[in-house]
């Protein structure tokens, strides 16, 4: 049984207090959006004029559905892969093989939703069914993240992520035990972050531009640019699956309540807020304004994906031609450290990118309201905090080296301002 590591790691998140906080409310800001976006006035920072009686939040219709979803998405994760990858290096020198078949999934996924829709499902319906889909998979969350925990408490101490074996159960529950919890090939973590939520969310934009269509004859450009931009988005990250096997998430943070309840309620419920805003609040959108933004998606785009791609191709094999005339810095571990290219721009190119779309995403619904831009607030202050997170630990890796790094490249996001 894995004994509690003690508090050698720092405490993140403010500790206990702040997780037990953090627990509270993310699902209560998730739901504050999702009947803010329904409502007339659609306000960000008001409370909502009513809560919503069980009656609203329960459906055994909707906890069949989320059920049948999740299913279908393991289902599809266990179909034959295109190719297994490795992971990286783990405490144990071992490393974890994971299928490539992401991409797969969403279009086997498409095509049984076209499928059904020929058949008479009604897509349209989903928008009804947004409040109880969330609540059941809110409480999916906290017994999912319950029995990671407990799982924890039985894996070798080599499994326990770095983080999140404070010894204090909130805090611990929240963060999350053990670093790759599995059973057999099938991976909890690698699942959840890229399958249910991230393709529930491209699904709920879609029935939302299907229901605008019902309502008002068809889809408004605005409807238009915010599905294709967020469908290119899951699209890539499903394209590009095996790069996910170097973020912060897979190599460095426990499976808790935190990614469980962002991947598989989070990721979906609030990430559509943009068409969920725009299927009650209509926004006129001309073509010039729908060029001007559709430059901004692609030019946050070019900088995420090219950043991503480089530090990927770089990892993988320093001497690939596409990389290998980069400027470097050696570190005592080994490994280089990229200088030029995107990253001696600044020292997060790929956050920069990401950010530029969110703008873009959230540019469509007008700037008569803010509700819209909450995903652009969030995941500011979401990047900004990763960042933080992620110097710490490589200054801890790479000690002098990432001076000098920081030194090279003095700014962390945004050219000449952060
Ligand atoms: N839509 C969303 O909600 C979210 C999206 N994201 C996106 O996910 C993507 C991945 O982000 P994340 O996992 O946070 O971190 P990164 O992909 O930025 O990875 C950070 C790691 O890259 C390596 N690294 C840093 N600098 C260099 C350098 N100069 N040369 C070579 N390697 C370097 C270090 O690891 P090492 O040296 O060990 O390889 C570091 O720990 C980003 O595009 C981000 O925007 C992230 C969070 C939420
Ligand atoms: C609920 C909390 C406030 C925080 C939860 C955070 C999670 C929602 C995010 C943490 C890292 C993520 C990533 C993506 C989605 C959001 C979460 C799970 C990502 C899969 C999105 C698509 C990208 O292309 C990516 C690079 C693959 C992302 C990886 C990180």
């Amino acid at each position: 049984m894995a004994p509690p590591q003690g508090p050698r790691a720092p405490l993140e998140f403010g500790g206990p207090l702040g997780a037990a906080a953090l627990l509270l409310l993310l699902p209560a800001t998730m739901f504050h959006l999702l009947l803010a976006a329904r409502s007339g006035p659609a306000r960000l920072l008001s409370p909502p004029a009513s809560l919503p009686g069980l009656e609203a939040l329960w459906s055994p219709r909707a906890l069949l559905l989320w059920l049948a979803w999740l299913g279908l998405q393991a289902a599809l994760y266990l179909l034959p892969a295109r190719k297994v990858a490795e992971g990286q290096e783990l405490k144990d020198k071992s490393r974890l093989r994971y299928p490539i078949n992401g991409f797969q999934a969403l279009v086997l996924t498409a095509l049984l939703v076209g499928l059904g829709v020929s058949a008479g499902l009604p897509l349209a319906a989903l928008p009804e069914m947004l409040l109880p889909l969330a609540f059941v998979a809110t409480l999916t969350a906290f017994i999912f993240s319950l029995f990671l925990y407990m799982k924890a408490q039985v894996a070798p101490v080599s499994a326990l992520a770095p983080g999140g074996n404070s010894g204090n159960p909130i805090y611990d529950f929240f963060l999350g035990r053990e670093l790759n919890p599995r059973i057999c090939f099938f991976d909890f973590k690698y699942f959840c972050e890229l399958r249910p939520g991230l393709i529930g969310w491209v699904l709920i934009n879609l029935a939302l531009l299907v229901k605008e269509a019902e309502l008002r004859g068809s889809p408004s450009l605005a409807m238009w640019l915010v599905n294709g931009f967020q469908l290119l988005y899951v699209g890539d990250a499903l394209w590009h699956e095996e790069a996910i096997l170097t973020t912060m998430d897979i190599t460095h943070d426990g499976f808790g309540f935190m990614l469980a309840f962002g991947d598989i309620a989070w990721v979906p419920f609030t990430y559509s807020l943009q068409a969920q805003f725009l299927l009650r609040h209509p926004q006129p959108l001309g073509l010039p304004m729908a060029s001007a933004i559709c430059l901004i998606n692609a030019i946050g785009y070019y900088i995420f994906r090219g950043a991503n791609s480089q530090k990927n191709t770089f990892r993988k094999n320093p001497s690939d031609p596409r990389v290998a005339g980069l400027e470097t810095i050696s570190t005592a571990t080994g490994r280089k450290l990229l200088v030029s290219g995107w990253w001696g721009m600044v020292r997060h190119p790929n956050y920069l990118g990401d950010l530029i779309m969110a703008l873009a995403w959230s540019l469509p619904c007008g700037v008569s309201h803010l509700l819209p831009y909450f995903y652009l607030l969030y995941f500011t202050a979401l990047l900004v905090h990763r960042e933080a997170r992620d110097e710490r630990q490589c200054l801890q890796k790479y000690g002098l080296a990432w001076q000098e790094y920081c030194r090279r490249v003095p700014y962390r996001i945004m050219p000449y301002i952060y």
